[in-house]
């Protein structure tokens, strides 16, 4: 007869690992590929390239909340709704007031999301379109308020004529309108970074989701997880390693240094692809027509120089996050507000995958490897 014990346990015993799980499914979703078809990403069965080409970030976060792209009267309805969740509440924007100027904006994210959860909770999963839409319509006003204030001493006001939210996020930052190609830059960025499958910080959220926690909680623990330099943090720590550089001799000279000292280098190599990064063509392009706006490319040839560079010594390709420092830097936006700005595209796809995750849930909970001591027992306190 056969043991029940011993056939559950050789389930648990079924290895699913490997070092950061490199490889394993660990569920399914439909709302984006990596690394399958077209140029390497699709949203909802979109390519990226097509999207950034011919639809705005708007569009592309109905289309991941909803799973088809909007006709023109649903478009104007989200947007609307978008408009009318701009601003932030008192109390939120006290706090806000609160977090000193030496705080990483990535925490400056973290508690304006969370302490909105606060005071507008989630309180059921009805509501859960809600509380995307209104930290879709929030996070460009929380960052910028909380960066006016604590750097310049100025309490902006935090409703824009801006249609897009990109625009809206570069009007609040410099308080005043931005040009159009700054418009369109900053809608194809925030296309660019929306939904990535089961990268870490989306794998955060939809483990706090299983635990059928609510969506401010699956987004609080999302930023600090998007916050690290391995993530998200990459297109800020890019940024700085590039500016240090003051040629593209003397990029390559020092990025060789580098990797002799075995130091990686941020906004190169990607967990799942293995040539290139398709959203990185995109912003290079961008951040070249931004370079030669800015009348000065020297940035851009740097960042091109590093590209070769660690291709040809490592075969290690530009990830999103490289061409999107110098894009960013070019259109004026500090070097520590990067990451934020993830944030505020990012959060479409983390909601969507909270929705999916809890359209099927079972709560996930994995199993490791015990590499411990061998049972023992509790020697008195004298006696140790
Ligand atoms: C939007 C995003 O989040 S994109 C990612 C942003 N992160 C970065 O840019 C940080 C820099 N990059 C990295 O640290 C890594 O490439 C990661 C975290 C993105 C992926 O990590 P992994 O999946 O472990 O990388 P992978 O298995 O491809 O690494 C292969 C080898 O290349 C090395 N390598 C990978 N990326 C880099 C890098 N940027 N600089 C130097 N060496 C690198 C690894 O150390 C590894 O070497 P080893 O075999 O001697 O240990
Ligand atoms: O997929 C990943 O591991 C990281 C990434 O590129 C992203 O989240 O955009």
């Amino acid at each position: 007869m056969v043991d029940k014990t011993e056939v559950s346990n050789k389930a648990v015993d079924k290895k699913i690992g490997g070092a950061g799980l490199r490889g394993q499914s660990a569920g399914e979703t439909a709302l984006c590929t990596v690394g399958k078809s077209g140029s390497g990403l699709t949203y909802c069965g979109y390519d990226v390239s097509d999207l950034a080409d011919n639809a705005t970030f708007e569009e592309v976060a109905y289309l991941l909340f909803n799973g088809e792209l909007p006709n023109q009267t649903e478009l104007d309805h989200y947007k609307t709704e978008l408009f009318a969740q701009r601003d932030l509440p008192q109390a939120l924007k006290e706090v806000l007031q609160r977090i000193p100027a030496d705080a990483h904006p990535m925490d400056v994210m973290r508690t304006g999301c969370s302490f909105l959860g606060n005071l507008e909770p989630e309180n059921d999963f009805t509501q859960q379109n809600k509380a995307s839409n209104r930290l879709l319509a929030a996070f460009p006003a929380i960052m910028c308020y909380w960066y006016k204030f604590s750097h310049e001493g100025v309490e902006i006001d935090c409703v824009t004529d801006e249609d897009s939210i990109g625009g809206h996020f570069l009007h609040l930052l410099n308080g005043k309108a931005p040009s159009e190609l700054h418009r369109r830059v900053m809608d194809v960025s925030l296309i660019l970074y929306a939904e990535h499958e089961f990268n870490a910080s989306t794998f955060t959220a939809r483990v706090c989701a299983s635990t059928l926690s609510d969506m401010f909680s699956c987004i609080t623990g999302a930023i600090g997880t998007l916050r690290g330099p391995l993530h998200g943090g990459a297109n800020e720590a890019a940024m700085d390693m590039i500016q240090k550089f003051s040629s593209p001799q003397d990029a390559k000279e020092q990025m060789a240094g580098m990797l002799e000292r075995k130091e990686k280098i941020m906004g190169f190599g990607h967990a799942i692809y293995r040539e290139s990064d398709p959203r990185n063509v995109i912003i290079k392009a961008w951040s070249k027509k931004l370079g030669a706006e800015f009348g000065d490319s020297s940035l851009y040839d740097i960042s091109v120089a590093c590209e070769e560079f660690m291709w040809d010594s490592k075969k290690l390709f530009c990830n999103a996050d490289f061409f999107h420092a110098s894009a960013y830097h070019f259109m004026g936006i500090p070097t520590k507000l990067f990451t934020p700005i993830f944030v505020c595209s990012r959060l479409t796809g983390w909601a969507a995958h909270v929705m999916e995750q809890r359209s099927n849930n079972r709560i996930i909970r994995p199993s490791a490897d015990y590499t411990g001591s061998e049972p023992r027992k509790v020697n008195p306190i004298g006696e140790r």
